[in-house]
């Protein structure tokens, strides 16, 4: 049996064991991740935990990828045969043996999107869901079992073919129940349950604008990946068709040049003056404790729901979460959601200028100036949303939000769809107007949903600046969306000074086939705009190119 000495001499003579016994065991792990063909990296100090590995992953890309990945997968061979799925931490503890036992100090693991769900439920496409869908072809809808794996609403998918929804993962061309509408628009911008109209579409381009000519890096965030062969930036025009949710939302490792962070939710704060009401609760002045800033927030009262419903409150307060990170200067930032026993509290950024219905109500209808100013400004975030495959659905002078200097920012993006389902709200509160005056034809008729819907209520929204009220403005709403739905054109009359390109641009938006009717994108350049000072991300010359 060797003695101390012989020990000591035999480390001495052999370096490695020397190592060995100076550090028995390696402190510090590299972890390595690989996700949709990214590789990211990061260090852990042992121990660590099954935990601190989510928390890697959150961190490396961004705070939704927990929810739409399966489990994580270790890889233990070097051609990446062999692996271990990780779900505890007895899982890692079994790893991180055999690992070390292979006396490597890295860990390589492999994360892929969840498998999209199994259809439960086929029903009857002349149903009409809660969101006011409903499609006109004799098929059927095809819904995901649990309304968690819906998209938010307002998202369509860039994808033509048809295949199942999954969070994050927004491919489908059909109807999805909650609210969730998506429709394919792929690069013609069109869908139709019954045919397909790329042509028609192509043949409709406007005279003064053809997109290939318009740089879309302008309105979305960049995301300039480390990765460049991944493809998932969307700061190309050539990309963004590509684009899905999962490429948009931009996550703070993937960003080098421009650091994306999603605003914190409040934890610590207190409420203060009641700012407005609207149809599905009041809003207030929220002062964040801990920043010192202060926000808006709409509490919605969910007060003795039953579980259907409680389950969209659910789903609506994952979507804001997911809204968070949309970022772009014509969109009202979200600061998440929270959800109390009798309480859905919404934080919003603090609009101070409140909205611009409350500017037309007290100081009566804008100039054609302000209409022009107001109509960039509406369009830019509308190229924002409509390049990330989102539509905004309910544009009007109501969530037109004014900041302190007077340029506005479109608010209560993607939320009002599903606050009629959840709180059953559906009529005009005091102080509201519902939406119905500024729903386009092809939903109410119901075979037709996509980003134009939100060029036609563009188009009411310009007449409300102009006149106070959309079109039809003196009729009830049912009757409004009777007229909607079987009128050759809108019923409005504008002010005499009103131009006539200022006519010309609303007849554009008010186009009843949607088909015909131009993309924000045509109409951005359209000359009514013109003499605004293009906004300075965005530039002439490389429009007109
Ligand atoms: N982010 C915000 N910042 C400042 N004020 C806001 C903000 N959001 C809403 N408000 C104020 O609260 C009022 C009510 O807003 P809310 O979104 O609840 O209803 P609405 O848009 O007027 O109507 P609807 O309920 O039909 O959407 C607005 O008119 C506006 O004055």
């Amino acid at each position: 049996m060797a003695n101390q000495s012989d020990s000591l001499a035999i480390t001495e003579a052999n370096p490695q064991l020397t190592i060995q016994r100076k550090k028995p065991q390696e402190q510090r792990k590299t972890l390595k991740f690989e996700l949709d063909g990214q590789v990211r990296a990061c260090c852990l100090s042992k121990p660590f935990t099954y935990c601190d590995l989510l928390k890697c992953i959150e961190n490396l890309f961004g705070n939704h990828t927990l929810s739409s990945i399966g489990p994580i997968q270790c890889l233990l061979s070097r051609n990446d045969a062999l692996r271990l799925p990780i779900t505890n931490d007895k899982d890692l503890k079994k790893v991180l043996t055999t690992i070390e036992k292979n006396g490597s100090n890295k860990l390589n693991f492999l994360l892929t999107r969840k498998k999209p769900h199994t259809i439960s439920r086929v029903i009857s496409i002349n149903n009409y869901d809660d969101s006011g869908s409903m499609s006109d072809d004799g098929q059927t809808i095809e819904l995901d079992d649990i309304g968690l794996d819906s998209p938010p609403p307002g998202t369509i998918t860039p994808q033509k073919s048809p295949t199942i929804t999954t969070t994050n993962t927004i491919s489908q061309t059909k109807i999805s129940k909650d609210g969730g509408l998506f429709i394919p628009e792929p690069n013609d911008d069109t869908y139709s349950s019954g045919s397909s109209s790329v042509a028609s579409r192509d043949s409709s381009r406007s005279k003064y604008n053809s997109r290939r000519h318009l740089p879309t890096t302008s309105f979305v965030r960049l995301r300039a990946s480390s990765d460049a062969s991944s493809g998932s930036g969307i700061n190309s025009s050539s990309s963004s068709s590509q684009t899905n949710l999962n490429e948009f939302l931009c996550t703070p490792c993937s960003c080098s040049s421009r650091q994306h962070k999603s605003p914190q939710t409040p934890t610590n704060w207190k409420l203060g003056r009641q700012l407005g009401q609207g149809a599905f609760g009041k809003v207030f002045v929220c002062y964040d404790v801990d920043t010192g800033s202060e926000l808006a927030i709409k509490q919605i009262s969910i007060r003795g729901l039953n579980s259907e419903t409680t389950q969209k409150v659910k789903i609506l307060e994952c979507e804001i979460n997911i809204y968070k990170q949309l970022d772009h200067e014509r969109i009202v930032r979200y600061h998440g959601a929270l959800q109390t026993d009798d309480c859905l509290q919404i934080f919003m950024e603090f609009m101070v200028g409140g909205s611009v219905r409350e500017q037309i109500l007290n100081y009566g209808a804008l100039t054609d100036q302000l209409t022009k100013k107001y109509t960039r400004q509406i369009l830019e975030g509308l190229v924002y949303l409509h390049e990330n495959y989102f539509v905004h659905r309910d544009i009007k002078c109501a969530n037109i939000l004014r900041d302190i200097s007077g340029n506005i920012k479109l608010g209560d993006f993607g939320t009002s769809r599903r606050l009629i389902a959840i709180t059953n709200q559906n009529q005009p509160n005091s102080g509201t107007i519902g939406t119905a005056h500024w729903t386009a034809p092809e939903i109410i008729r119901g075979n037709i949903f996509g980003r134009k819907a939100d060029i036609w209520s563009l188009g009411c929204t310009i007449v409300e600046m102009l006149t106070t009220g959309p079109p039809w403005q003196n009729l009830q709403p049912i009757a409004a969306i009777f007229h909607i739905a079987t009128s050759e054109k809108p019923e409005y009359k504008l002010p005499e000074n009103v131009s006539s390109l200022a006519r010309e641009f609303i007849d554009l938006c008010l186009t009843k086939d949607y088909h015909q009717r131009p993309t924000a994108l045509d109409l951005i350049c359209h000359p009514f705009l013109d003499n605004i000072r293009f906004h300075h991300h965005y530039h002439r010359s490389d429009a007109l190119q």
